[in-house]
């Protein structure tokens, strides 16, 4: 209805709008590529967008039909014969579990651009048949990041001064804040980690120099059981107690397929001011699963020296996740389990509080939508490997990053030993309302 209201989208049940030509011929007008069919986007900005009818839930039949080629189907392939292009609209399926307020789902819709069809065709599902269309977004239009946005610290002047990395990283990270005038407590922006003597293991390298992925000849992709841990666009197959990429001490080149979390932010990321968890991130961008986003930098600290931290809102253990049992699930035993798994040896906790870089500002959710990795590639203690952040799931623009803290109720104590609690404001269905 809103869309309805602001005159993008007309139809206000339908995915498809489309409008009649003056010789009797539909053209689409608008598209919203909600996940209820599971249509499929990509950073590239191609979106699979699946055909309308047909679908046993709107239909007082129950029965899945064959699509046909009539209506906003047939409005869609005019388009395409016409070049006509079409608006993309998308809904954020994930914001509707976290927004709902008095018994009401609240869906964010996010205006994406124009979009040509580029061609269609009909698959089986369930064995019904469906349109499928292919729509590729018109190069040139601005980034929704450059879009104008009711904000105050989004005047053009304020975005070029104030990139919360201060040039550190290889994308800027705008801040934005629509809630107050508020901005974050200062802290220095540090892009990498930095390891006392101490852990400076070196990491034995692999001799390759046409590509790592023979699963004999290369050190690194033996080191990762037989495998490269990251597919050719970059994203990670599948969560690993710990992954090795190559690194310095390797002959293979920088563009190298076991390369990727060194590599820094592929995604532009945005600081901003959530209702009522401080500063959150999140992305202008539609960010695949499986895609690298951020590490989660700042001071290594032992333990004990991590309990006498005043503020404990931005320490991370490390380590935490070797012991989760799923993470070894359908891997083969490899010699460094033991040693991972080993409950004697120092823990150790980055503190990101006064230095630290954008993952820093990542919130908790009861159900998250990134979660953290461990990766060596410039050093090879595996006590202290570098944490970094990865999509577990396909992710909108828009919707806020978060990952699992890990937090046990009753684990976090203050200085005096007594157990601290903090309420969890993730607004997930499935909260556990305490964050620790
Ligand atoms: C690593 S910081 C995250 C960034 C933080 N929101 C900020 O403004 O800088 C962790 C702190 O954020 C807040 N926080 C994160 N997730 C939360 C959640 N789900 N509910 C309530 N507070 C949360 C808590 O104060 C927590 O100690």
């Amino acid at each position: 209805m809103e869309l309805l209201l602001i005159g993008l989208h007309r139809r206000h049940l339908a995915g498809i709008d489309f409008a009649r030509q003056k010789r009797g011929l539909t053209l689409a007008t608008s598209i919203v590529a909600s996940r209820r069919y599971a249509n499929k986007m990509n950073d590239l900005g191609v979106l699979i967008y699946n055909g309308s009818g047909g679908n046993p839930s709107f239909c007082a039949c129950r029965i899945p039909k064959d699509q046909t080629l009539e209506h906003g189907n047939l409005a869609l392939k005019n388009s395409m014969d016409a070049k006509s292009p079409v608006r993309v609209i998308y809904g954020n399926k994930k914001d509707a579990a976290q927004n709902k307020k008095k018994g009401k789902t609240v869906v964010r819709y996010v205006y994406d651009g124009l979009y040509l069809v580029e061609k269609y065709w009909t698959e089986k599902e369930n064995g019904c048949s469906v349109f499928k269309f292919q729509l590729r977004r018109i190069p040139g239009q601005p980034e929704l990041a450059e879009m104008k946005i009711l904000n105050k610290f989004q005047v053009e002047e304020d975005l070029k001064v104030y990139d919360v990395s201060q040039g550190k990283e290889n994308l800027p990270i705008k801040l934005v804040n629509t809630i107050n005038d508020e901005y974050p407590k200062p802290f220095t922006y540090v892009s990498r980690m930095t390891y006392a003597s101490y852990v400076q293991t070196p990491l034995e390298g692999c001799n390759c120099i046409n590509g790592c992925s023979d699963s004999v000849k290369c050190a690194c992709v033996l080191k990762n059981q037989g495998e490269v841990p990251f597919n050719d666009g970059g994203c990670i197959l599948h969560a690993r107690p710990l992954v090795y990429e190559c690194g310095p001490s390797c002959s293979c080149p920088p563009s190298c397929y076991n390369r990727v979390s060194q590599h820094g932010l592929k995604f532009k990321l945005e600081v901003f001011k959530t209702e009522r968890m401080g500063w959150g991130v999140r992305s202008s961008m539609f960010i695949p699963s499986g895609s690298f986003i951020c590490e989660y930098t700042g001071e290594l600290l032992m333990d004990m020296e991590a309990d006498k931290r005043d503020d404990d809102d931005y320490l991370f253990d490390i380590g935490q996740n070797y012991h989760d049992q799923e993470l070894w699930e359908g891997l083969p035993t490899f010699t460094t389990k033991a040693s991972l798994q080993d409950d004697d040896g120092p823990a150790f906790t980055i503190d990101a509080a006064e230095r630290g870089n954008v993952g820093r500002f990542i919130n908790h959710s009861c159900t998250p939508n990134l979660y953290a990795q461990n990766i060596l590639y410039d050093h090879g203690d595996e006590r202290v490997p570098h944490i970094m952040f990865f999509a577990s799931e396909d992710i909108p623009p828009f919707q806020e990053l978060t990952y699992h803290y890990n937090y046990n109720i009753g684990q976090v104590r203050d200085s005096d030993g007594k157990i601290k609690i903090k309420d969890c404001y993730c607004g997930s269905i499935e909260c556990t309302g305490r964050l620790y």
